[in-house]
């Protein structure tokens, strides 16, 4: 599903607007969807207090307010500020016909619902004054909390907190989820997300033309590789992975499995001459290589026909591993899936990296979690007015590359702008070992030439629902394995 920002959710409003509905009306739809899912989903709350802020947020919790005060419940108005003379809200405020306080004597009690209208999309700076007293008291009653679009002081474009926000148990949205609902800590603040339907035409997306997503399938099942019957092994993808020393090569190995599980015909692990033993002892039917020096990995990637390479796990960071990532990207030009150590060696000398990828060769997905992010984009990291998106989106136009932001809320961004936000990570995915198999997963689906960004979103979503699946207790070793079982149900389907 297309995700807006508050930008574009305003844009739609415009073009819906043109498309015959009023803001007048999409804000009776708005204000109409609160009132049901409050009525579904808290039928035992015994009264329901609004706060209604001075743009159209609080337009829709007036709309709210009467239409659940129809509906035979207990329902009081409190209000911040009255809205603009004139506006939409300010109809729906004279449509309201009962009591309005003022916020600031508003005092929630534990077994109230709480509708929260005081702000969404146009939140504009940090919670103050009336606002924000209102909203630690509500924070300290443990009132039940129903957001309009967003809770109050949770940034829509971000997800950042602004000076407090409320948290909420459920919060309603128009349209298309914004960044902030997708986005910790804004993710965890909304609670449950309903997007509901208040008649803005889907058309109007073909001209807002939106550049994120949340990571689905939908997104990208179609470019998935269908291996076909007459296919041999070297057709389905080699993908080479390289390992570290004797007492590190567990990482490679996870990668291996994992490039294996997801269907490229033929793994080769290259190991370096002291985990030669190590390896072979552990490998089945991954292959093994020796490789000593950059020049040995060059031949091999060419003789043998190399699809994809994964460089980074368990690797290291000494001068010799320096010199395989730096030939990879100056001399060869098969596509490579950076990752956790060969992170750090570029990130050693970031002039050299981007002068490299000036030329854009070879395909490069880089996968940093926010440690290795901050060290290959010190000024985008420390940048706090960017959110997740556009600092992910600024790197991979930087990098010419894929660039999967690992984290809770993993953001893919691909060098064009578009970007996707996944949302099925589980925290039992936080393990040692879980981005070792992720950069495999992409690896394979980038040798058997699945498109990058549609790689590594496919990846990233296929690890979080084999993750989800394993769940407690799970370890890497899990993953491979159950990865495959959903890479599987997705080609069948
Ligand atoms: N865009 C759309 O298509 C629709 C939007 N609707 C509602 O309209 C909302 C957006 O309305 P608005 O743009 O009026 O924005 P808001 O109602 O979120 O707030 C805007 C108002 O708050 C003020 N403000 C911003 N930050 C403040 C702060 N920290 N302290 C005090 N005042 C502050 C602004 O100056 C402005 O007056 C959405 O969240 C949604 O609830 C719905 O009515 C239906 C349709
Ligand atoms: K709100």
């Amino acid at each position: 599903m297309e995700v807006l920002t508050p930008k574009e959710m305003g844009q739609a409003d415009r073009l819906a607007e043109q498309a015959g509905r009023s803001l007048w009306h999409l804000m009776q739809a708005a204000g109409g969807s609160v009132a049901r899912e409050a009525l579904a989903r808290f039928p035992d709350r015994r009264s329901v207090a609004v706060l209604c802020g001075p743009g159209n947020n609080g337009g829709d919790g007036y709309v709210a307010a009467r239409l659940l005060r129809e509906s035979g419940l207990a329902v009081d108005v409190w209000r911040s500020a009255e809205p603009k003379p004139g506006s939409d809200a300010a109809r729906a405020a004279d449509a309201w016909k009962g009591a309005v306080g003022a916020l600031a004597d508003f005092t929630p009690q534990a077994d109230m619902l709480v509708i929260d209208a005081l702000f969404g999309a146009g939140l504009a700076r940090d919670l103050d004054g009336a606002e924000r007293e209102a909203v630690e008291r509500v924070k300290a009653a443990g009132s039940v909390v129903l957001a309009v679009d967003l809770p109050s002081g949770v940034s829509g474009s971000s997800g950042e907190v602004m000076g407090e926000a409320l948290q909420a148990d459920c919060t309603v949205t128009f349209f298309r989820p914004k960044p902030g609902h997708l986005l910790y800590p804004g993710r965890a603040l909304c609670g449950e997300v309903v997007v509901a339907d208040i008649g803005i035409p889907a058309g109007v997306l073909a001209d807002i033309e939106p550049q994120l997503w949340a990571n689905e399938p939908a997104q990208w099942r179609h470019a998935l590789p269908r291996p076909k019957n007459i296919a041999h092994k070297y057709q389905r993808g080699h993908v080479a992975v390289f390992s570290g020393k004797m007492s590190a090569t567990g990482a490679a190995r996870l990668s291996a499995d994992a490039a294996a599980r997801a269907g490229a015909g033929a793994v080769t692990v290259l190991s370096p001459p002291d985990a030669m033993a190590a390896l072979a002892t552990h490998l089945t039917a991954t292959m093994l290589h020796r490789f000593d020096a950059p020049e040995d990995v060059l031949a091999f990637i060419k003789e043998r026909k190399v699809h994809a390479a994964v460089c980074g796990p368990g690797f290291g960071t000494g001068e010799k591993q320096k010199a395989v990532v730096e030939t990879l990207m100056h001399e060869s030009d098969v596509p490579l899936v950076i990752d956790a150590d060969a992170i750090t060696v570029l990130s050693q000398d970031l002039d050299c990296f981007l002068a490299v990828r000036n030329s854009g060769e070879p395909t490069l997905v880089l996968t940093p979690h926010e440690g290795e992010f901050g060290r290959l984009f010190p000024d985008l990291a420390e940048n706090k007015t960017l959110s997740k998106v556009e600092r992910a989106r600024l790197a991979a136009a930087r990098a010419k590359a894929v660039v999967i932001y690992k984290g809770a809320d993993t953001v893919i961004a691909a060098s064009d702008g578009r970007a996707a936000i996944n949302t099925n990570g589980t925290v039992w995915l936080a393990t040692a070992g879980s981005g070792d198999v992720l950069a495999g997963l992409v690896a394979a689906l980038l040798g058997q030439g699945m498109p990058p960004f549609e790689a590594a979103c496919a990846a990233v979503w296929i690890h979080g629902q084999a993750g989800q699946r394993e769940g407690f207790g799970l370890t890497a070793e899990d993953l491979p394995q159950a990865a495959r079982k959903v890479l599987a149900e997705l080609i069948s389907r």
